[in-house]
């Protein structure tokens, strides 16, 4: 079953957490045309459902990112619904094992690599930072508009074909520098 992004977009229906059979179906829609941009933590695709135009950001699977923050972000971001915020549709997460040769016990290995989609409306017009002047770039986003996100700057607001600032990237994919992990891909 297609997830149903009209219902998404409009309101009507919550973010959902899509089956591993969508993820199959998305991650054969990649291809290096239909890149959006490359972020520090993924690539981001446009991907086309019907008449609708979804962004996935599909996270490396190298990242190691911290459990406890991503899922109570992805839990936040399932909760909102406003104009100027891009609509976060939903997550897909799927663990692979890969056999992996230890070089020094000589044996195999199956370290888990998980895979992280995050689905969210596609926005047309590209970011502030492109709209404008090195002079209001620097500027105190964050300070000035009284805004909760951690990384506010032009470059994480998108603008829609008429020009409606949409923030995006509120953090989720942060890496963290030990402990819990979702990524496990070292040898045990
Ligand atoms: N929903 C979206 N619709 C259209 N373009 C998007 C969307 N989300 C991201 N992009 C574009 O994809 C590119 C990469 O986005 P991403 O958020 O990964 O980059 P970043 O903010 O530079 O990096 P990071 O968040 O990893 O620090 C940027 O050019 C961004 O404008």
């Amino acid at each position: 079953m297609e997830p149903n992004i009209s219902e998404l977009l409009e309101g009507s229906m919550k973010p959902t957490n899509p089956p591993l059979e969508i993820l199959g179906k998305i991650i054969d829609k990649f291809s290096s045309d239909r890149v959006i941009g490359e972020g520090g933590f993924g690539t981001v695709y446009k991907s086309v459902f019907g008449n609708w135009s979804v962004a996935l950001k599909r996270i490396k699977s190298s990242m190691k990112i911290h459990q406890k923050i991503f899922r109570r972000e992805v839990d936040s971001l399932m909760e909102v619904n406003h104009p100027n915020v891009v609509q976060f549709l939903g997550l897909c997460s799927h663990a692979v094992e890969t056999p992996m040769k230890n070089p020094e016990s000589k044996r195999y290995v199956f370290p888990e690599i998980r895979e992280i989609l995050l689905c969210s409306e596609y926005i047309s017009n590209g970011s502030l930072d492109t709209k404008i002047t090195d002079e209001f770039r620097g500027l105190d986003w964050d300070k000035r508009y009284q805004i909760i996100q951690m990384d506010i700057k032009p470059a994480n607001i998108l603008l829609d074909n008429k020009m409606m600032p949409k923030i995006t990237d509120f953090g989720l994919s942060r890496p963290t520098e030990n402990s819990q992990t979702m990524s496990r891909n070292h040898f045990s």
